[in-house]
């Protein structure tokens, strides 16, 4: 492989949508080609696929897996290898994630360990989800490919180079997606009495959901209704007859999604008739929390510990959402957080990791992935 560096930059040139991931995955099979092939068995599904490395003398299997879409997000990072797809980006550092599963498969194509080792190439995760119908896809077609262990890693901006960060039980939210229509009368804005205008319904109803955390929802369970985009209208001066809501609800409850969902159908019927509207609702796609196996988070938190080329700090529970968490659902395994020091957030369009974590973070996965494969 050309090293970790110049794949990571040529993988961050080309972010993909969910389920689009065509380039991506051409570039991935040219690197996955250039590898010793003795040991590999490939197969393929949408625009992923999951990479079998032959074990040894194999009794069990352990899986990795990365994600490799991107996000509708307009980069401005400045980096002279920034994203050439426009409007495109790789902000959530699925460029770092699928580097660090390529030397995996490389590092096990050259020297395979004891048991088999599977490395999936997972489409979608921040939108639809690539995970459930994968998951699904794997469990009808290849029950074969279905692991013993899974493990996964996440880039954390806000931690040093070399930290893995994670904790056992639940790491990420349970998440769901919001998109809310209002359909109202059009009209000349001098005439507002023969119109119903849905910026004016559409802004109450944005502040009336933030009363939902506030005041509906115990304080002791943590939820988010975040509205990540509101648009509406057409020119200055006509009224709007349509505006849309664009937003995501996370729990750490699964009883407290119901709970937020049912609110905000009652708000939105409210809203229809104060402002004389329709107003529909769509949940989008859903995810499943991230809930690490307790006894593999502790193995797995000895084994960071004992690594002298990384630091381990407990994590916290984040809103974050993670369609990985539907493997973990049935499948024992941990997701951990690693160091990529940059000082903007997953999802900022200047989000640059520092590509100092390549080497170190994908060491460390070899190591762990070894130490359950032997
Ligand atoms: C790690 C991360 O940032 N994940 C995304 C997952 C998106 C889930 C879904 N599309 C939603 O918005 O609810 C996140 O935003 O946490």
């Amino acid at each position: 492989m050309q090293n970790l560096l110049e794949i990571r930059r040529r993988l961050h040139q080309i972010p993909e949508r969910g389920f689009e991931e065509w380039k991506t995955k051409k570039l991935i099979e040219e690197t996955l080609a250039s590898f010793p092939q003795q040991h590999l068995e490939v197969f393929s599904w949408r625009t992923g696929f999951i990479v079998k490395i032959k074990g040894t003398h194999p009794t069990k299997t352990i899986a990795w897996r990365t994600d490799i879409d991107g996000l509708p997000i307009e980069e401005q990072t400045g980096l002279s290898y920034a994203s050439q797809h426009a409007g495109f980006m790789h902000a959530c550092g699925h460029d770092v994630h699928m580097t660090v599963a390529l030397h995996l498969v490389e590092a096990l194509a050259e020297r395979p360990a004891k048991d088999d080792v599977l490395v999936y190439f997972q489409p979608a995760e921040e939108s639809p989800g690539g995970a459930l119908p994968m998951l699904s896809w794997v469990k009808e077609q290849h029950p074969e490919l279905v692991p013993d262990e899974f493990y996964a890693l996440h880039v954390a901006p806000e931690l040093p180079v070399g930290v893995i960060s994670t904790k056992p039980g639940i790491l990420f939210a349970n998440t769901s997606e919001l998109y809310i229509d209002l359909h109202g009368k059009e009209g000349h804005a001098a005439f507002p009495h023969r119109t119903t205008d849905m910026s004016v319904a559409a802004a109450h109803l944005l502040i009336q959901l933030q009363s939902i955390v506030s005041r509906s929802v115990d304080p002791l369970q943590p939820s988010v209704v975040t509205i990540g985009k509101m648009t509406s209208g057409t020119v200055q001066n006509i009224i709007s007859g349509h505006a849309r809501l664009e937003g995501t609800i996370r729990t750490f409850d699964a009883a407290v999604m119901t709970q937020i969902k049912e609110r905000i159908e009652a708000i939105c019927r409210g809203v229809e008739a104060a402002f004389d509207c329709r107003v529909a609702i769509d949940y989008g796609s859903s995810y499943h929390q991230v809930y690490n196996h307790h006894e593999l988070a502790e193995v797995f938190r000895d084994f960071a510990v004992q690594d002298p080329d990384v630091t381990y700090s407990e994590a916290k529970e984040a809103m974050t959402g993670e369609d990985f968490g539907y493997f973990l659902a049935g499948i024992p395994g941990v997701l951990f957080w690693a160091g990529a020091q940059t000082e903007y957030g997953l999802h900022h369009a200047k989000m640059a990791p520092d590509e100092a974590m390549l080497p170190v973070t994908a060491q460390f996965v070899e190591r762990w992935i070894r130490s359950r494969a032997e």
